[in-house]
């Protein structure tokens, strides 16, 4: 217990003080969750962390390598994180605003980079023999392959995206000088990505040219709610764009639009090696 509490003291001070209050338990970790894991509740994983609180991992079943934990991050945790933003002065724009770190992380973020990794272990779901069969079904079941997880170091660049309210981010798949891998943490605003399949949408485009009629591909709604990791490897980083639209009639969660307010995310990457 005692312990429990110094590694709290721990991310507390990397993260800076938080003057919120909470029993530890995100107040969205129950909300909005869409469990899928292979479409049954059986194969949901709860592994307990250090702090105690168990963590729930759902993968999104229709895309390879992308799964989310929605109760990353307690109120706490992440009222700690905002306040070191607000200190650095992230916070202070009033439209879309990013700040960007290469090399060395802020302690914070080695922080965040820490417990990924130890919430990945801890749910004992990819062990490296399970690297090493190489079977792809058991490789799938993998939140983060090991020979990503145990890379040096796991992320060595950052971005802070503030999104004020109608403000989003275009499809796009992550630069290729960023290595397989991402991870991204949202904070305040609950909002929707959007996934598409790059290659349906290059078959759309042929088709199109050759003037056959079709119905354009779905896109995959995720709903990223405030405390959630998301991590995107394999299929999910490469053959899959991502876009979160805040126009309006765009952020829809089961027939609802969601309110929208400034969100706040922060994504984790590791740059390709120049040899
Ligand atoms: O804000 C987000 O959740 C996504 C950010 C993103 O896709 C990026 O920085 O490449
Ligand atoms: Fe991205």
């Amino acid at each position: 217990m005692e312990e429990e509490e110094e590694l709290k003291a721990i991310l507390r001070n990397a993260f800076g003080d938080s003057s919120s209050e909470s029993d530890g338990e995100s107040s969205h970790d129950r909300r909005g969750r869409r469990v899928r894991v292979n479409d049954s509740s059986d194969e949901i994983v709860r592994p307990l962390s250090i702090f105690g609180d168990t963590h729930t991992w759902e993968s999104i079943t229709e895309i390879n390598g992308l799964w989310i934990c929605r109760d990353f991050l307690s109120v706490d945790l992440q009222s700690s994180l905002l306040s070191a933003f607000e200190k650095e002065g992230y916070l202070a724009g009033t439209s879309h605003n990013q700040a960007m770190k290469f090399g060395d992380l802020p302690p914070w973020a080695l922080e965040l980079s820490y417990i990924i990794r130890e919430n990945v272990l801890l749910s004992g779901s990819c062990s490296e023999s399970m690297n090493l069969v190489t079977s792809d079904s058991s490789k799938e079941s993998c939140f983060f392959p090991s020979e990503l997880l145990w890379r040096e170091p796991l992320f060595d660049q950052l971005i802070v995206n503030i999104y004020q309210p109608g403000e989003g981010i275009c499809a796009h798949v992550d630069l290729l000088r960023f290595e397989d891998g991402i991870a991204i943490i949202s904070l305040e605003s609950s909002c929707v990505m959007h996934f598409s399949s790059v290659e349906a949408e290059a078959n759309h485009h042929l088709e199109e040219v050759n003037r056959v009629c079709v119905v354009p591909s779905a896109k995959i709604p995720v709903l990223l709610t405030p405390g959630s990791l998301i991590l995107m490897w394999g299929e999910a980083r490469y053959k899959w764009k991502h876009e979160i639209n805040r126009k309006p009639g765009f952020q829809i969660w089961e027939g609802q639009e969601i309110d929208q307010k400034r969100r706040t995310s922060v994504t984790l990457r590791k740059l390709c090696r120049t040899e």
